[in-house]
């Protein structure tokens, strides 16, 4: 009868979820270990643990596919299994699972551990990502150090790993194989629940893609004043290594030489947070206060003791800013390599987002221990920032004296949140555009550097600042793709976070859109709002125990991705790019390439 088969069902299920808390928490360690201390002692044991674990879920991937659990009455049961039944690389055979695991860890450490040489002195060839690189890419206004330090940088990183990654491609997919899924974009699409998810997504970029293009056209002729037509011409794409950001993901740190009214407030606090002798800590404490101030919960005492948030002199780590959960209800950590600035400020709050995200779930089953959808894990703490670093804000804690909201100082501050949220959209899509590509064979290894270019000129409209060829490989430049971390949820998070803010400034009385009486939703701070916090707590305990659009609907009352918040967020922005661009007769887009990939 029914309530025996249920009464069964839910014994299996219990005995699964204690076993498997048990070995992701050994894995985690094991990776914790590794990740913060880059020996290889420890890849051996992170290996060697992965592999013991594999054995556990392959026995249990057996058992759950002799189980008879499709038609069980229970829907949730049936989530459950669905969830157990696609378990990812671990029913690689071993040999294939510990290759994939030394692929990828191989690719990681060269990438965590690759330097370069300074500008001009070849005797000192110690510069890493984190600090050194970022920092001077951010700050250099020399087009030729800048281009130095790209072209290196990709010498020492992407070009290292390129020999690996068609082999990381066959394994990945040969694992979405068996887990009965077409290949590795299907096995990372699925965490979407919708066949339709890449229409949708594109669906919000075409929507998205004409304020894009009036803050190109913009930040284009502004780099054309600064660098001159030689270099920055009027109606080409922007050669990517003046953006400040090594992979021209977000151009925030442009906003010195461009923003719109120089001579109003630019809401950078990194200056003050210096004065003030800020350090890691003391950044990760004024993240928390925020959370706990939406009376959410606060991080455990395990967590202040067991996280790394400042970089080690003494070994190599992975300095890729991370949060991990260790499955056991009790030990949640960050490792960041804090530097003391606005940029890590708003990092520090997305990573604690992870966290509380952690926390909210953690008496969930151990498959529901995720986010609603990938991008949701991304999106917390960046929904907290979006508050935590308005003006009026930064006013409140004592990083900015002037926190005028006259039309100038919003457009200010406009630009410089979309030089970090609206440049960003294009160069998400195009890394999953690229990997969805080449997981599906559309893009062969031997032209896998021209087709990133092409893709990366189509939707970011950029260019490399000199030619480039397949002796190159220009992706393997870039984190998450060395490491194995699917990237689509970024573009999600960055639009779902607007949805999230309008929601919760709602909640929180601070905004309502028939209401011009209340600020804008760009000033919105939903800073000690109970109301707020409590909703967005409800949605977070769900973890991935209903679809997503649930959770969706849960917190803003729709059950699609929309792009109105964001957009209404930066209208303002968009009125003035728009009509500047009209003004200065700007070209908007831009014309093919002349840089050159040699096939
Ligand atoms: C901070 C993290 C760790 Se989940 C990160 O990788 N982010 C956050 C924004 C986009 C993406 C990146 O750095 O490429
Ligand atoms: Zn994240």
């Amino acid at each position: 009868p029914e309530q025996t088969r249920l009464k069964d069902a839910k014994k299996l299920l219990n005995k699964i979820n204690k076993e498997s808390g048990l070995w992701n928490n050994k894995v985690t360690i094991a990776s914790w270990n590794y990740a913060s201390n880059l020996t290889k002692e420890n890849l051996a044991t992170k290996v060697n643990v992965s592999l013991q674990s594999a054995d556990y879920v392959k026995k249990m991937w057996r058992q759950v596919a002799e189980y008879p659990w499709q038609n069980l009455s229970d829907p949730d049961l049936r989530r459950q299994f669905q969830k157990l039944s696609v378990p990812g690389l671990a029913v690689l055979p071993d040999a294939a699972y510990e290759e994939h695991q030394n692929i990828v860890s191989s690719m990681e450490n060269t990438y965590s551990t690759a330097k370069i040489c300074e500008y001009k002195n070849p005797n000192n060839c110690d510069l890493a990502l984190e600090p050194e690189i970022t920092e001077l890419l951010a700050n250099s206004q020399d087009p030729e150090q800048l281009k130095y330090l790209w072209v290196e940088w990709r010498k020492a990183s992407g070009e290292k790993v390129k020999s690996l990654y068609p082999r990381y491609v066959e394994l990945s997919n040969t694992a979405a194989q068996l887990n009965n899924l077409s290949n590795y974009a299907q096995y990372w699409l699925k965490d979407y629940e919708a066949d339709d998810f890449p229409e949708q997504v594109d669906a919000l970029w075409q929507q998205l893609k004409p304020l894009y293009l009036q803050l190109h056209a913009y930040v284009r002729r502004q780099l054309r004043e600064k660098y001159g037509p030689e270099i920055v011409s009027e109606d080409g794409p922007i050669p990517a290594h003046l953006l400040g950001n090594m992979w021209a993901q977000e151009w925030g740190s442009v906003s010195k030489i461009s923003v719109p009214f120089p001579g109003k407030q630019i809401p950078d606090v990194t200056a003050r947070m210096v004065e003030q002798g800020y350090n890691a800590t003391r950044i990760f404490r004024l993240a928390e206060e925020f959370f706990v101030s939406l009376n959410l919960t606060r991080m455990p005492d395990l967590f202040w003791k067991n996280s790394i948030l400042e970089k080690p002199n003494d070994r190599e780590i992975v300095c890729h800013a991370s949060a991990w959960d260790f499955y056991d209800g009790k030990d949640f950590r960050i490792k960041q390599c804090t530097r003391v600035t606005m940029d890590h400020l708003l990092t520090a709050h997305h990573e604690m987002g992870h966290i509380e995200y952690y926390l909210q779930y953690k008496d969930q089953p151990i498959v529901y221990r995720e986010g609603a959808n990938p991008g949701f894990h991304e999106a917390i703490g960046d929904v907290m920032a979006l508050s935590a670093s308005t003006p009026g804000h930064f006013k409140k804690i004592g990083l900015l004296d002037d926190d005028s909201v006259d039309t100038e100082a919003i457009i200010n501050n406009l630009y410089v949140k979309g030089l970090e949220k609206i440049a960003f959209l294009p160069f998400a899509y195009a890394m999953d555009r690229w990997r969805w590509s080449v997981f599906q064979g559309k893009i062969k290894s031997d032209e896998y550097n021209c087709r990133w270019w092409d893709i990366a000129e189509e939707y970011q409209g950029i260019e490399p600042p000199v030619d480039r060829s397949e002796e190159d490989f220009d992706p393997g430049a870039k984190y998450h793709i060395v490491a194995d971390v699917e990237y689509i949820r970024y573009y999600v998070s960055f639009v779902i976070q607007f949805q999230f803010h309008k929601a919760l400034c709602e909640r929180a009385g601070q905004y309502d859109p028939q209401n011009p009486k209340l600020k804008p939703l760009h000033q919105c701070d939903i800073y000690q709002s109970k109301d707020a916090g409590a909703l967005l707590g409800s949605m977070l305990q769900l973890g991935s125990s209903k679809p997503w659009q649930d959770a969706m609907e849960l917190i803003s009352g729709q059950r699609v991705m929309d792009a109105s918040g964001l957009l209404e967020y930066f209208n303002p922005l968009i009125e003035w790019l728009t009509a500047e661009n009209q003004k200065t007769n700007e070209y908007i887009g831009w014309k093919p390439t002349t840089k050159r990939c040699v096939k």
